[in-house]
């Protein structure tokens, strides 16, 4: 097998505060291949972020490791954009200058290109018309698009995102997918997309990782059986609902147990 883009070896994490010790994740491994896009379900609290931030090098394993491209992780990356489920957006800069704002941060500088690329995302997401706004005049569901728009500026090859379509409608969220999905069809990416939504994930994704509760470990993983390229059409897909069927039972059993 070719090198896996993320490689995740017997990873734990123990968090201690001063108000006690939390074993978040234990003996996590997975790989993810170059172009994937893999989707973790599991319930709150089991550790779906605290992967994402270490793949990202915002946070070291406390046992195990993670590498990407066949590297230890030790800090954060170029080649990989973050979409967090809060946008975190600079409140006193235009949209257009949130977008760009990896740009500037890697060079100093802003190219024609990287602004007319800023522009291009932006009426991707729905956002034409609205560069010069500041975040606060923007809806929840927009400012988590204009995220996205960033994330995709430096065309990472890998791609992180934590529940990124939470904040939208459920329409706009089936658009954004089919959306996202086109885009990575033009310039292929390595996906580890978190949700909450079974249906999103089986749509979306070529493989759903389903994680237990804290402390979190892979509980089983599933190929999605439907090729690309999807659209609306692939949401009434008998193989999808069956497959959304199933992870809805997993979880719920999981739940309960
Ligand atoms: N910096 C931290 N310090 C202490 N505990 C933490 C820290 N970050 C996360 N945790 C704990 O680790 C566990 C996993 O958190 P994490 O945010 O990764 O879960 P999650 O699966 O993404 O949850 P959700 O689906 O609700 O977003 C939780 O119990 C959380 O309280």
């Amino acid at each position: 097998m070719a090198m896996p883009a993320i490689r995740f070896d017997r990873l734990g994490q123990v968090f201690e505060t001063r108000s006690g010790r939390t074993e978040a994740l234990r003996d996590v491994s997975f790989d993810v291949a170059r172009h994937e896009f893999v989707s973790i379900l599991g319930p709150s609290g089991c550790g779906k972020s605290t992967l994402l931030r270490m793949i990202a090098g915002l946070l070291k394993p406390t046992s195990g490791s993670v590498d990407v491209f066949a590297l230890p992780v030790t800090a954060p990356r170029d080649d990989i954009g973050i979409v967090f489920q809060k946008p975190t957006l600079l409140p006193w800069a235009t949209v257009e200058d949130n977008v760009v704002f990896p740009a500037r941060h890697k060079t100093g500088r802003v190219t024609a290109e990287e602004r007319g690329r800023a522009g291009e995302l932006l009426s991707m997401v729905g956002l034409a018309g609205f560069e010069k706004r500041l975040p606060d005049e923007l809806s929840g569901g927009m400012q988590q698009r204009v995220g996205i728009a960033r994330a995709l500026l430096m065309d990472p090859d890998i791609l992180l995102m934590d529940e990124p379509f939470s904040a939208l409608d459920a329409l706009t969220r089936e658009v954004m997918g089919f959306d996202l999905l086109r885009i990575f069809s033009e310039r292929p990416k390595t996906v580890v997309f978190i949700t909450h939504s079974v249906s999103e994930a089986a749509l979306l994704s070529d493989r759903v990782l389903v994680m237990t509760g804290r402390p979190g470990s892979i509980l089983t993983e599933v190929t999605v059986p439907v090729g690309r390229p999807r659209g609306p059409e692939t949401a009434k897909d008998k193989a999808i609902h069956d497959l959304s069927d199933y992870l809805r039972d997993l979880l719920l059993t999981r739940h309960a147990a």
